[in-house]
This record gives structure tokens, sequence and C-alpha cells, in this order.
């Protein structure tokens, strides 16, 4: 016996809703047609919501092992699923970090003992993330990671870069970047050096402390042919290095979170309230119009979140103390639909696709496209409820959102991955 997804609509080779009915079996999509017949299998009612592929987040801090307090394995998993996540990728910042098969076997472990999303953790390149020495990049692919990043630090060393991309290629290993150097770094600064920081008289973060790993890294890639992978874009001239590089025929691709395609340095509130700290920041109107450019010319790849959860407590230290991060699983979709698509800057199609099959191409999942004969990952998406973003009604243990009172349309309301019903909005 299977379920029938009915009472839905999926979108057409032409990016347009048309009503369909699902049939999922033993994990599979076995039947997509606009009447399926029942056969005594289990109908669900997606009460007119869109049917798509579920969703893909290749950048999400798990925080467990090591900092349970922040979110576990599990909690992350429902806010992933919540959010209409099917795949995630972890993110090593973990103590310890995720640089040996060890602790790569135990998050697949509890990823499995949660039963929620698919959870892929990245390998740290470097030994704890300390940017002096490789980790066994064989082994840690053998144990199944996504890909190799040092996330939360760059690589500062140009030397140890070049190395670690020499060796992911001959593995077929993606390198995935935080692009920051930290030469360019004042401490304590936790806005980017614009008009927001100017004002208050605080230190800020230049573009270029981002841009610079850009570019080193595109002729780092381009030498080695390895695949390059830029994390949370955020300036412009990052941007134009990335259109560059792939005009030139580099394989590079990257990523761009949600909070920096809807807000700028100038929407941040007088009272410097830290759940407006995040890294990279926010930067200036017209790095977020370049970034909104890049995403239709096709220079940025993909949408990911940068889930990263933080307590409350920590949240309350000043926004120079403050840690960076803001939560993304439960609010991405809704955000963009409502905030992208409803304004008329982006088509449902498109953004359906930077969050599904578009990272699924470039890291070669076989996930991301509703078919027949494609893993049973899907979402249901509720297009036309209005609901406020509230962060006490979020799975995920962190609350630190700048979306707070938000109203938004685009809910997801029903969940499978492998053919199992892991998130349902009866
Ligand atoms: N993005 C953030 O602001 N914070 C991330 C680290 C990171 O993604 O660089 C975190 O781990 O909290
Ligand atoms: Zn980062
Ligand atoms: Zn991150």
């Amino acid at each position: 016996m299977g379920i029938i997804l009915g009472n839905g609509n999926v979108l057409n080779q032409a990016g347009e809703l048309t009503p369909a009915e699902i049939l999922v079996e033993d994990g599979r999509i076995v039947g997509i047609g606009e009447k399926l017949s029942r056969d005594g299998h289990e109908w669900v009612d997606c009460k007119g919501g869109m049917i798509s592929a579920g969703l893909i987040d290749v950048h999400v801090h798990l925080r467990e092992p090591g900092f349970e307090h922040k979110e576990t394995i599990a909690t992350g998993a429902k806010a992933a699923v919540r959010g209409g996540f099917t795949t995630i990728a972890c993110m090593p910042n973990t103590r310890p970090s995720i640089d040996s098969v060890d602790t790569v076997t135990y998050i697949l472990d509890k990823a499995r003992e949660a039963g929620l999303a698919r959870v892929i953790p990245y390998g740290a390149i470097t030994v704890r993330q300390l940017g002096k020495e490789l980790t066994d990049f064989a082994a840690l692919k053998e144990a199944g990671i996504f890909a190799l990043t040092d996330d939360g630090v760059g690589v500062q060393s140009t030397a140890m870069m070049k190395k670690a991309m020499k060796a992911a290629a001959e593995l077929g290993i993606s390198i995935v970047a935080h692009c920051e150097d930290e030469d360019l770094l004042i401490p304590g600064a936790a806005l980017h050096d614009g008009v927001f920081a100017a004002r208050h008289g605080l230190p800020g973060i230049p573009s270029e402390s981002e841009s610079i790993h850009v570019g080193r890294d595109i002729l780092l890639a381009e030498q080695t042919g390895v695949h390059y992978h830029v994390c949370h874009i955020s300036a412009k001239e990052s941007v134009r290095l990335v259109r560059d590089g792939k005009r030139a025929g580099v394989n590079v691709t990257c990523e761009v979170t949600p909070h920096h395609l809807l807000l700028c340095d100038e929407d941040i509130p007088d009272s410097l309230d830290t759940n407006w700290k995040m890294n990279p920041p926010l930067r200036s109107r017209e790095d977020r119009a370049a970034l909104i450019a890049g995403l239709k010319d096709g220079t940025i790849d993909m949408i990911a979140t940068d889930h990263a959860p933080h307590t409350q407590e920590e949240k309350a230290n000043g926004m120079a103390r403050a840690p960076f991060g803001i939560v993304g699983l439960e609010t991405a979709f809704p955000l963009l639909y409502t905030n992208l698509v409803q304004t008329g800057e982006l088509t449902l199609q498109r953004l359906v696709e930077l969050l599904t099959v578009e990272p699924a191409k470039a890291f070669g999942l076989p996930y991301g496209r509703l078919e027949v004969g494609a893993a049973a990952d899907i979402t249901v998406i509720d297009l036309t409820t209005e609901k406020t973003i509230d962060p006490t009604a979020f799975a995920s243990k962190g609350t630190n959102t700048p979306f707070a009172g938000w109203a938004c349309k685009g809910w997801p309301i029903l969940t499978l991955v492998d053919g199992k019903i892991v998130h349902h909005d009866a």
C-alpha cells in the first residue's frame, strides 16, 4: 500500500501550477497524474498546496556534538522538515569539529535515530579547523561527508588552500569556503563597514575581507580544477568575481542566504538588536541589489539558509560580543516566497529550483527532482494562508531571527522523506 498526495498542484514545464496527484510507494515516486487510481492507498489531502521536490539546504549548523544547548541534530532536523527541507548538509564547527571519521559516523547515527531529514555532514578541511594541517580527506569521504569546508572561519593560508584544493580535486570532493581574510578584521566589528556602522560610530567589517578570498580561491580553483563553492556570498565584488570566474570556465558555484537577499545594513534597528548580527554582515543596499541580479542571471547558483542557532543568553551580550548568526530553516521558504516571488522579483519556478535541483546539480546529489523513479522526498507548501513568524513556536532551539513578526505566505504543510511523512501540519 502506498500514499497518494491528492488535491495538490505541481509546477509544469512552463512554470504554471497545475492540478496533480503523486503516488508514493516503497520510498519512491511511482506515479504523477491528474487523477490516480485509489487502489486502497492512503490518501493525504494537500489542500490545494504546491507539491514540489523536497527542499535542500547545503548550509546548516546543527551544533551537535558539543553545543547541544544551542541545537541538537534532532531539533535541527525537526526544524528542517517543518521548513520543508528534506536534505541538509551540516557544518563542521562543532566540538569536536567534524575532522574525524568518528565524528562523521556519530552525526550520521544521530540523524538516523532522529529519522526526520537526511543529514549529511561536511568534513573539516583542516584539523580542528585551525588552518594548520589537512584532515584525512580520503577517510572522510569514505565515511560519507557531503564536501569539505572550515565554515565558521576562513582558510587563512593561501598555500594551505591550494594544497587542500589539489587533494580534493584528486578525490572528486568539493571545497566549500567561508571567505574571510582575518588580516582585514577589526576586533569587535559586528556590522558591515558602511552607512549604518558609520552613523553609530562602530567599527565595520569591510566587503574586501570576503571578496579577497573569493578572488584568491577562484584563481586556485582554476589551477587545481576542483569544484569550488562560496558560502553565504554577500558583497557585490564577490558576485562580480564569481561571474567572471564562470565566464572563464572555472568550476565555481555559490550560495546566498535569505537574509542577505531581503535585508541590508540600513534596515538594522537603532536599538542594535543582536538578532541582526551575522557573518557575513548585512551589506549595503547596492550589495543586496547585486545579489538579486546574480540570482537572476545564474551567477548565484542556489539559496542556503546558514541556519546558525545561538541561545538568548549568548545573544544578550551586546553587539560587539554576541555571537554571529541567525536561524533560518523554519522561515526561509515563506520569507522568500512572500518577499521575492509575490513582489514579482523572482518566479516561483526559479525559487523552487534554487532550493531543489540547483543545489543537487552543483553537488551531485540524487535528489531535488519531482519525477517518477526519484526518491520520495517531497514538500507541500500552502501558498495562500498568511501567518506571522513567531520564534516561540520554532522547533529549533534557536529563536535568534530578525524576522519575528513578519507576515508571510508559503508555509510548508507536509514533508515526506524517503516516502515517510515526517511533518504534517494537518
Ligand atoms: N554565519 C554566522 O553568523 N555564524 C555561523 C558561522 C558561519 O557560518 O560562518 C555560526 O556557526 O554561528
Ligand atoms: Zn560561514
Ligand atoms: Zn555557516
